[in-house]
């Protein structure tokens, strides 16, 4: 079996070595322009079109949870994987502990009101202020799937009423479940702290803006952990200067880096982290794609497939 890896930032090295000890016989090898030979599976993240384009591959993976750069391209570049070829990304492998980690410190942050206390600091201002009660702090998160899930059920045990919104309905425990476009505005309303773990996806672009964060509760704050074209940052900016945003923490930005000119680095009430909140941890990575690839070759079912026509 061969097996093809391209990666622009990662450790190629590690990766072929870890790959080729957890296949036994397969030939893993870095793909590099002008490599035309012949590989049953591709492992990629924003892949040049040529190291896809005409193969017959078995599969595709992302090295990550998010395929929509690689669908993106495929809008632009049809033919650079054939529809019969499966697409798999990454479940979890990692990522779901590192957006708990994330989700629940921050909302712990703003639970014990340590962003108004720094800011207090920086008067030099001795104030004890009022605590907030849980029942006035719903959280509320966007898409509830691999991600999402793991978010909810590391906020149950801190006792914050929480809510879910996805496609189909989900039945996890202490979670309140909203599905569909028909009941969104029932989910905001009252969603004190609003958490993005969405796909990037024709339905989805834009989907927090001005309309959406109006009706959240009034001085909520919004995570956005998921892609940065989901937040409209004109629209947040605004609602933090209504008063009806009390803050943000955001990982994920409409352009990457975000440029040095972007209103959000200076605004006291954005905390911001450089798309990091979870990333591909490697060694679970490899584990993950060389037991889907064992039970691809024993014709045996497996998760992570892409819906290429959903988008996610
Ligand atoms: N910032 C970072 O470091 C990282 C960001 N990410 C981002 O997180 C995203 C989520 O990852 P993951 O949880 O693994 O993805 P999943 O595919 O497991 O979950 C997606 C969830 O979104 C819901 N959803 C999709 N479209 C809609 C829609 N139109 N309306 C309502 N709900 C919708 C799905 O609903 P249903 O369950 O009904 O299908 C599902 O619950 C990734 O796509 C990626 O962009 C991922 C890793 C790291
Ligand atoms: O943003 C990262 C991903 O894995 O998707």
């Amino acid at each position: 079996m061969d097996i093809i890896f391209y990666h622009p930032t990662f450790d190629t090295h590690y990766w072929l070595k870890a790959l080729s000890a957890a296949l036994p016989g397969a030939r893993v090898r870095e793909w590099k322009r002008g490599d035309n030979q012949p590989a049953d599976y591709a492992l990629v993240w924003h892949p040049p079109v040529e190291m896809l384009q005409g193969r017959e591959l078995k599969a595709v993976f992302a090295l990550g949870a998010g395929v929509d750069s690689i669908l993106n391209k495929l809008k632009a570049h049809p033919d650079m994987l054939a529809d019969s070829i499966p697409l798999f990304r990454l479940e979890d492998t990692g990522m779901g502990e590192q957006m708990q980690e994330y989700a629940v410190s921050q909302v712990l942050h703003w639970f014990r009101r340590f962003d108004d206390y720094q800011a207090l600091k920086q008067q030099a201002r001795w104030e004890p202020l009022a605590d907030y009660q849980r029942e006035d702090f719903t959280v509320g998160i966007l898409g509830a799937g691999v991600l999402g899930s793991k978010v909810a059920e590391a906020l149950a045990p801190w006792g914050f009423p929480l809510r879910c919104w996805s496609r189909t309905r989900k039945a996890y425990p202490g979670v309140e479940s909203f599905a569909g476009t028909d009941e969104l505005s029932s989910f905001l309303q009252g969603t004190r702290v609003l958490i993005n773990l969405l796909p990037n996806t024709g339905e989805t672009v834009g989907i927090i803006n001005s309309t959406l964060l109006n009706q959240l509760a009034d001085n909520s704050y919004v995570m956005n952990l998921a892609r940065g074209v989901h937040l409209v940052e004109a629209d947040l900016l605004k609602a933090l200067e209504s008063g009806k945003l009390k803050g943000a923490m955001l990982d994920v930005y409409s352009k990457e880096p975000l440029p040095a000119e972007s209103p959000l680095w200076a605004h006291p009430r954005v905390a911001m982290t450089p798309h990091v909140a979870a990333v591909t941890r490697p060694a679970e990575a490899v584990s993950y794609i060389a037991h889907t690839i064992t039970q691809l070759e024993k014709g045996e079912p497996v998760t992570g497939r892409v819906d290429r026509q959903r988008g996610y």
